[in-house]
């Protein structure tokens, strides 16, 4: 694989930040639409391919890197102690979520339904956020998945009542009931942990599916509550507003997601094709949601798992 080495004519500092990390281009030249544009130097350039295929640019040297001191276990001892850290400061930050939600649901500060969803929308979201501060070797994921995989070992403990935390089940079940952590919530961890080890930050099909997860989900159940007077004809337990909301905030939540990540060089997309694309993600992510189908498939996996589908059949990555 021809490795090109970019670097960003962006501010300074996401210039330096691009360059100690994998910077990915595609292989046919997009125009960007965005405000920055990528200058590539590269001893020739890449074959076109006919497919939509992504290059995986070198660390670019840097002074530290160049000194005769640096070694590659010097690196590599970095990398890992920056993954320790993002890991042991994410989860710290998943714990604090939650116990912040509990805290103003106890306290009757916030309703436990709104509460709930908030969990569910900011959850995900943030934690797809959190993916840059790993570095950039390829154990990062792994590190990155340690999350879910402890909030799904907590979930597993609490929820077959193994050990009692009331707090968390009155935060994240609709009944207060235990095992009811074993159904919703558990699906949306494992779909987080999918997420990170499968498709991670160099390929929009998880931070698409998630967006559509947390952040559509979430949203058309927050508007729908509150503003769903006019069920849809199929589901009388789902409404017009919720499933709008739905498309609208999964559209745009997933829109920002792909800037962000293209901002900081790990995705280089044709903006145009990519709305396009992402409108049709979040369309048929509203239809299967809106489908009477919640009490046989649960929309934490429905929802992701369709998004993951078009995505990928959309993006072909
Ligand atoms: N397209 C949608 C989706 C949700 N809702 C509203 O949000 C509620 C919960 O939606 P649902 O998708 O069932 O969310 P759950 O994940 O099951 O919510 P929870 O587990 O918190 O009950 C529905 O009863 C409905 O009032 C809606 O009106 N239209
Ligand atoms: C109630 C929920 C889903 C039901 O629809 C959300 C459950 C949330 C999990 C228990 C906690 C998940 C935490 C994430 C793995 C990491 C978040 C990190 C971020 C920095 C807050």
């Amino acid at each position: 694989m021809l490795a090109t080495m970019c670097t960003l004519s962006l501010t300074p500092a996401l210039s330096l930040l691009l360059r100690r990390r994998h910077v990915h281009r595609s292989a046919v030249d997009l125009p960007l639409s965005s405000n920055f544009s990528l200058h590539c130097f590269s001893p020739k350039p890449p074959p076109t391919l006919p497919l939509h295929f992504l290059y995986r640019a070198p660390h670019a040297p840097t002074a530290r890197t160049s000194s005769p001191s640096f070694t590659p276990r010097a690196a590599a001892g970095g990398a890992l102690l920056q993954d320790a850290g993002a890991t042991a400061a994410v989860l710290a930050g998943a714990y604090c979520l939650v116990l912040a939600f509990d805290t103003l649901t106890e306290r009757k500060l916030i309703k436990q339904k709104l509460s709930r969803k908030l969990v569910h929308i900011l959850s995900g979201l943030l934690f797809a956020i959190s993916w840059p501060i790993f570095s950039t070797s390829n154990v990062a994921r792994y590190f990155a998945s340690s999350v879910p995989l402890v909030n799904c070992l907590r979930l597993v403990i609490y929820g077959r009542s193994l050990a009692i935390d009331e707090g968390l089940v009155k935060s994240l079940t609709r009944e207060g009931n235990p095992e009811e952590l074993l159904r919703g919530p558990l699906y949306y961890v494992l779909i987080l942990m999918l997420c990170a080890l499968v498709f991670w930050r160099e390929s929009p099909v998880g931070v698409i599916s998630l967006a559509m997860m947390c952040g559509g989900d979430g949203v058309a159940d927050i508007m729908g509550r509150r503003f769903g007077l006019i069920k849809l004809p199929y589901n009388r337990q789902k409404s017009w507003v919720g499933s709008i909301s739905m498309f609208i905030s999964g559209f745009l939540i997933s829109i920002g997601m792909l800037y962000y990540y293209s901002a900081l060089g790990y995705l280089r997309l044709n903006w145009m094709s990519t709305i396009q694309r992402v409108a049709w993600v979040a369309l048929v992510a509203t239809i299967v949601e809106s489908l009477p189908t919640t009490e046989t498939v649960d929309d934490n996996l429905s929802v992701p798992l369709i998004s993951m589908v078009v995505t990928y059949l959309s993006f072909g990555f």
